[in-house]
């Protein structure tokens, strides 16, 4: 907007220019007698919206409700939106803020209760510390409701795997993969520098902030020469949830922890990958699969195993293929691929630099040789 120089206006001119800024300021804020006004009208309109009669948990501890129901005077139910091991997620209406949300409602049982008490401190620290500018989801309110603690958060869209899922498990475009994977970086950094370790980051866990979608024409057409779409998210903005199995840094934590198709070696036991990359029930096998892709597992790590994990090792070395439990398993390792052959050529000249960062702390250079001499050991088992 270009400033207006007052001195150039004539006396009329100036006087309306003055009355239309008095009149936006008095409208933008109003009186206090206005807003305790305002505060008195909420009340009374809350107060006539009434709690349903309490009726009896399921089986596993989940409140039940209908829809439309009121969860506390406040909150309107109006659909469900997912649910967890800890309880449900329904969407409301809230009658104070006039803003839709998503609220937890945890299971009514003493453990997810006391597991639901550290999410709301953990998501307390994490508001606290961000002003609002993390990529983890906020928390708006918390209360403890006919025995179930109720965690409002505002209400974000479909999670990346509902996405992916939506379009048959074919990956995103390699843009959408980096603006992504950067935003989950910086959220797992901001974390870490609150001592916390999220402890479950999977596709499941990652929400898209928006809904919205554009449907696009696929490459592919069925068999009955029908064209199929792809679904892509419009706004590639993330937000982290599920804050309830959070470890702190500092504090002793279960030995084992996320999802197994998404844990990282260091647990001894990743990818925003449709598929399961390591499709495997079995701890030396899962680590056989990954020296297979991605190559010999560093030696600092191996020296770092705890007791429980040393039973994987021999002479400072994964103990495969002589730990294999069956001939089975070693087909299903030597069946992966190497990482960079795995890697599509679509995602076109940043394929290198691709590759380099899921290698990690891998050695990529002496990768090849090793795999050619675990090939030789394998050949040899299996004619045994
Ligand atoms: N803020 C939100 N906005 C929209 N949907 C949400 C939100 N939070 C959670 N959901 C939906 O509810 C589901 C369950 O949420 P969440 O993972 O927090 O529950 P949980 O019981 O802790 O799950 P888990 O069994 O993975 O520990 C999510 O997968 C997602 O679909």
């Amino acid at each position: 907007m270009v400033p207006i120089d007052s001195s150039r206006l004539t006396m009329e001119q100036q006087r309306n220019t003055k009355r239309r800024r008095l009149a936006w300021d008095v409208a933008a804020s109003p009186t206090e007698q206005q807003q305790q006004q305002e505060g008195k009208v909420r009340k009374i309109e809350l107060s006539r919206h009434n709690s349903p009669p309490k009726r009896e948990d399921d089986r596993e501890g989940h409140y039940m409700y209908s829809l439309g129901d009121n969860l506390t005077p406040r909150y309107k139910i109006l659909s469900k939106m997912g649910e967890g091991t800890f309880g449900r997620v329904l969407e409301c209406w809230d009658r104070q803020t006039r803003e839709y949300v998503a609220i937890k409602v945890v299971r009514s049982i003493r453990k997810y209760r006391d597991a639901a008490m550290i999410e709301v401190d953990v998501l307390e620290q994490l508001a606290k510390n961000s002003k609002g500018r993390s990529h983890c989801v906020q928390i708006r309110n918390w209360f403890d409701y006919r025995n179930h603690i109720c965690i409002v958060f505002e209400k974000l869209g479909p999670s990346l795997f509902d996405f992916l899922k939506r379009n048959k498990y074919s990956p995103f475009p390699v843009d959408l993969v980096r603006e992504i994977g950067r935003q989950l970086l910086e959220s797992v950094a901001y974390m870490h520098s609150l001592h916390l370790i999220h402890t479950d980051l999977k596709p499941e866990n990652i929400l898209l902030v928006s809904s919205d979608y554009l449907k696009l024409p696929g490459y592919k057409r069925s068999s009955q020469g029908e064209i199929s779409y792809r679904f892509l998210p419009k706004s590639s903005e993330i937000k982290l949830i599920d804050f309830g199995s959070t470890a702190y840094d500092n504090q002793n934590h279960s030995s084992i922890v996320s999802t197994r198709h998404y844990r990282a070696p260091e647990d001894l036991d990743g990818a925003t990958h449709g598929e399961a990359l390591f499709q495997t029930h079995e701890n030396l096998e899962h680590l056989a699969m990954m020296e297979r892709v991605l190559g010999p597992i560093p030696e600092h790590m191996i020296r770092r195993a705890n007791r429980g994990a040393e039973k994987y090792f021999r002479r400072s070395r994964l103990n495969w293929p002589e730990g294999a439990v069956s001939r089975e398993s070693i087909r299903a390792v030597r069946k992966l691929d190497r990482l960079k052959n795995m890697i599509s050529v679509t995602v076109g000249g940043s394929r290198s630099s691709f590759v380099d960062l899921l290698q990690g702390p891998y050695d990529t250079a002496t990768a090849d040789e090793h795999q050619s001499s675990l090939d030789a050991v394998d050949k040899r088992r299996m004619k045994t």
